[in-house]
């Protein structure tokens, strides 16, 4: 078929981006999405971020295609569950050091840029080998700067958001090829050891005359996308688990039931293990389930190598594609009564329809990171529940999207220490 799918592309440059941008504010932009469909059908044109778009909608639109095999390779094999073993005991200390830091001795925290610290010092210190101190400081600084303009016009004019997230990035990547060039000398000298961090081992990729097989720049964007796919997303995943233990008393009982039963089998200050993240079913669940209807990351894009066939539609070779987490998470075909919170959904995840939950994407670009999110957040959730109790400051439970939702002031609550088990 040679006929475009049906919509408007809207002003130029801008097309619909400031629309969508409102309605993630808002948090009505699932709702905006729904009235498309209902007016253009699941598949139509518009324009996003200056570029061509598609929005396609639908189980199968959560499908993907090509992928960049080698680095992906590279990174699948880091995170692979014999390194994530390792990483399990770390994690426990870094989680219980962050407690220590900014929770206890505290009678109100703000939750969700705390998770954002949490999760990025685990990424930096656990992948990276960069550790506490003035380096890890500036880095996470740039680096927030970098994704509070991402989803942005990019309208490049001093004082605009983009502009701001721009020259953050510019230093970001200085940094990291810093990094990289250190990485590389101590590989030089040192060769590889048997725990290496991401970046010696995407150095350690070699082509077939002995080259290596990444460059600087190919290094340092992958180490990027690691940094912001590896610790926004989670941080949001813990906030959010945590305000919804502070509104349900009977989920919050059956997770703290499950965590005390295992702070009970251990002796003091002896690390968490594989087996103990095994006894978490329940707490599990529940993250499941608020990544269902929380999810982190709202929508994802592609853009097309060549010229696409989709639902009877041409999608023109460069144009974006645009898919959305919750159209399909909200489907009353798929998970009944969407809008209540039911961790029971998946008690069986076998009889979940292919492509239903994807919180994670799907098909070849799946998140690779799912197995290290999963352990740090049971960890996180381990020592929270077990060390402190908490009321939320604000009961309305509302949230916007910049694009991560976030909730209410960044979710301030009151905390009281628990004696310890
Ligand atoms: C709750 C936590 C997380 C959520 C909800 C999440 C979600 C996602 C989603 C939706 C994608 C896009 C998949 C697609 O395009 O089809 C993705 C990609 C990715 N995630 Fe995660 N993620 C999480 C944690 C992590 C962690 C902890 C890491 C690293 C340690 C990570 C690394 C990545 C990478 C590198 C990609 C890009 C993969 C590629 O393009 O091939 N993620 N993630």
């Amino acid at each position: 078929s040679q006929k475009l799918p049906p919509g408007s592309r809207g002003l130029p440059i801008i097309g619909q981006s400031l629309t969508l941008l409102q309605v993630m504010k808002a948090n009505t932009a699932k709702q905006w999405l729904e009235e498309r469909v209902k007016k253009y059908g699941p598949i139509s044109k518009l324009s996003l971020f200056g570029k061509p778009t598609v929005f396609i909608s639908g189980q199968a639109a959560n499908k993907c295609g090509e992928d960049h095999k080698r680095v992906r390779g590279a990174l699948i094999s880091f995170l692979k569950p014999e390194s994530l073993k390792q990483y399990i005991g770390k994690m426990d200390e870094e989680v219980r050091r962050h407690l220590e830091m900014h929770w206890q001795g505290k009678q109100k925290v703000t939750v969700l840029p705390l998770m954002k610290t949490l999760t990025f010092n685990i990424i930096c210190s656990l992948l990276f080998g960069i550790e506490k101190g003035a380096r890890r400081e500036e880095l996470i600084k740039c680096f927030q700067a970098m994704i509070g303009g991402m989803w942005s016009i990019p309208i490049n004019l001093p004082f605009t958001r983009y502009n701001h997230s721009l020259r953050a990035s510019s230093r970001v990547q200085e940094m990291l090829k810093e990094l990289v060039r250190e990485k590389r000398i101590e590989l030089q000298q040192k060769g590889t050891s048997s725990h290496q961090d991401l970046i010696t081992c995407l150095l350690n990729i070699h082509g077939k005359d002995n080259e290596e097989a990444l460059s600087d720049d190919e290094i340092v964007h992958n180490v990027m996308l690691v940094m912001v796919a590896g610790h926004d997303t989670s941080s949001v995943l813990i906030t959010f688990i945590v305000r919804l233990l502070a509104d349900d008393p009977t989920i919050h009982a059956g997770v703290v039931q499950e965590q005390e039963d295992i702070a009970k089998s251990k002796s003091s200050g002896e690390l968490l293990t594989l087996d103990d993240l095994a006894k978490m079913k329940y707490t599990w669940k529940v993250a499941m389930e608020t990544l269902r209807m929380f999810p982190p990351i709202f929508g994802r894009f592609r853009k097309t190598l060549k010229d696409v066939e989709y639902g009877g539609y041409l999608i023109p070779q460069g144009w974006q594609i645009f898919w959305a987490t919750s159209m399909t998470h909200m489907d009353a075909n798929i998970f009944q009564e969407p809008s209540k919170f039911d961790p029971a959904r998946f008690e069986n995840q076998a009889t979940l329809p292919p492509y239903s939950f994807v919180s994670f994407g799907g098909g070849l670009r799946i998140c690779p990171g799912y197995k290290f999110a999963r352990i740090e957040t049971l960890v996180s959730i381990h020592y929270l529940v077990t060390q402190f109790r908490w009321k939320l400051c604000y009961t309305d439970n509302s949230f916007s999207r910049d694009p991560m939702p976030i909730p209410t002031q960044g979710l301030p609550i009151q905390i009281e220490p628990k004696k310890l088990l």
